[in-house]
């Protein structure tokens, strides 16, 4: 459904040219929650942005259910890491929400209302509305920019390092949060991270890439339950086996580049789970 082919960016400019992506090609499933994750500096963020149609590929191509990415589509809506920076902190809670439904054409105010309300209820901030971002704290911050998200409700979710600005149990319940909005909603996710264990936590698949210039280095099924619980589910062998496993490979393709990664990931795929 949403489909990234032979991706490339170069960034020039200033004197200055960086390839940050060099060749990226997968593939995410309507109604898939997939993370991404790879070392600081991999281009992670310029692939989402390219996704997302906020920037354009050198070369290569993003289609959304068969038609090409050139814009933000209708349909997809975005999570960014600096919560406080992407809600206007001159507007109440419900204000920043609703304000993306302006897109939505032939939309009433009822409609809108109703949305927003949902939306706040569905991240626990049912009574937040009348509050400003600055009133609360970093975690409710992320939720309320959360909701912003889903009051649009989208097909394609893109998270960018979402909880990389919050505390250790903040995160542990938006992670939570994410698991149960994406299983309440059937949407597809799409979630960055440098996480190891936080992607393997959320994902049904990981996607591993390589240091920059970037390749995809691997993709793994992620094949833990699918209820799961911050307590269980990370002490379990199996998490434990595959973050060895994707720790691995991040630390190949920071030794070697994409070239060593790939000869680690065939070793690996040796009495691994499924690869796509
Ligand atoms: N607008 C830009 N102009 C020039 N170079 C850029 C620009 N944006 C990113 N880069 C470069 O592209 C590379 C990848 O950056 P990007 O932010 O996509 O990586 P990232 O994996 O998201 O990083 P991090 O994990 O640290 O957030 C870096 O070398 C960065 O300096």
């Amino acid at each position: 459904m949403l489909d990234v082919r032979g991706l490339r960016k170069v960034y020039e400019g200033s004197g200055r040219r960086v390839e940050a992506v060099r060749d990226l090609t997968f593939t995410v499933e309507a109604g898939e929650l997939v993370c991404l994750v790879g070392p600081s500096g991999c281009g992670k963020t310029t692939l989402l942005k390219c996704m997302g149609g906020l920037l354009a590929p050198t070369s290569g191509e993003v289609t959304l259910g068969g038609r090409k990415v050139d814009g933000p589509p209708p349909g997809m809506a975005f999570v960014f890491q600096e919560y406080g920076r992407s809600l206007f902190p001159w507007m109440r809670v419900g204000a920043n929400v609703g304000l993306p439904l302006k897109r939505k054409k032939g939309l009433g105010a009822a409609r809108r209302g109703e949305l927003v309300a949902d939306a706040l209820e569905s991240v626990g901030l049912a009574d937040a509305a009348g509050a400003y971002p600055w009133q609360l704290s970093g975690g409710m911050q992320q939720r309320v920019a959360i909701a912003r998200a889903l009051a649009y409700e989208p097909d394609v979710l893109l998270m960018d390092e979402p909880f990389a600005a919050v505390d250790a149990q903040t995160r542990a319940d938006l992670e939570d949060l994410v698991r149960r909005l994406w299983q309440e909603r059937s949407m597809t996710v799409l979630f960055v991270t440098h996480d190891i264990d936080e992607a393997l936590y959320l994902g049904e698949r990981v996607i591993v890439l390589s240091g920059s210039p970037t390749v995809v280095q691997e993709q793994l099924e992620v094949d833990l339950p699918r209820e799961r619980d911050q307590l269980t589910t990370r002490v379990a062998p199996r998490f434990a086996e595959l973050r060895t496993r994707v720790y691995e490979q991040i630390q190949a393709a920071k030794r070697g580049g994409a070239t060593a990664a790939r000869d680690a990931a065939v070793d690996l795929r040796k009495d691994s789970p499924p690869v796509r």
